[in-house]
């Protein structure tokens, strides 16, 4: 089994990354975890509750539940990832039946900040698109996926996003094995991946 972290800035492109990885390999071979997955239950909270959590803050992330996960896949065992909704600041009530596969991507802003995660990766990586290029991504996105408009992105940044952004994903960069530059897309990186990947099945 091979694990690989990609981790990145908001709107850096990592979905992007993932898919572009995964669409060159078998589906039986793959399977791709997101951190989103695993933003802590907070049914007991209101919704006006939940719109203020800080998203962009390592307490916001039910790590331990991810841990525990990733110890089960290398057991080769199944577990159920949870969903969550953007739109409800919530998980959801569904889970999708995740399965041990060759090659295990796990994907989101904060999961280089985790020593022990850190520690169960065979490879990382860092998605970097400059902060002007992600705010335009991520306004864009948000408002049209995320049911979200100009004034909650652009507030969310200011208050949370963008400190948080400073002060605990940025500096995971150096645990990366490979950054990869996506102001533009970035074939050529996506390659090399696949390549290190294909090589180290
Ligand atoms: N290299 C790129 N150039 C332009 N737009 C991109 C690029 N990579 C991703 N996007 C777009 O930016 C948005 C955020 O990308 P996404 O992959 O979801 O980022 P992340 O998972 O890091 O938040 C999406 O709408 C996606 O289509
Ligand atoms: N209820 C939520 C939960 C998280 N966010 C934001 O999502 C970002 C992480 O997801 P990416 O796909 O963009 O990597 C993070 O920056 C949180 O601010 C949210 O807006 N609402």
């Amino acid at each position: 089994m091979l694990i690989i972290g990609i981790a990145g800035g908001t709107g850096s492109g990592k979905t992007t990354v993932v898919n572009q990885i995964i669409e060159q390999l078998p589906v039986d071979e793959v399977c791709v975890i997101s951190q989103d997955s695993y933003y802590k239950d907070t049914s007991h909270l209101s919704y006006e509750e939940r719109v203020a959590i800080n998203f962009d803050h390592p307490i916001s992330i039910d790590f331990d539940l991810l841990v525990e996960h990733l110890k089960l896949l290398k057991e080769g065992k199944s577990f159920e990832q949870p969903s969550y909704s953007f739109v409800e600041h919530n998980r959801t009530k569904e889970t999708t039946t995740t399965h041990p596969k060759k090659v295990v991507i796990v994907e989101g802003i904060l999961i280089l900040t985790h020593p022990d995660i850190r520690e169960m990766f065979d490879l990382t990586v860092y998605v970097h698109a400059d902060s002007d290029e992600r705010l335009i991504r991520r306004l864009k996105r948000d408002i049209a996926e995320r049911g979200r408009d100009l004034d909650e992105v652009l507030s969310r940044y200011q208050t949370t996003l963008k400190p948080m952004h400073q002060q605990f994903i940025e500096p995971t960069k150096e645990f990366a094995d490979i950054i990869i530059p996506t102001n533009r897309y970035n074939t050529v990186a996506v390659d090399v991946l696949r390549t290190i990947i294909a090589n180290r099945l």
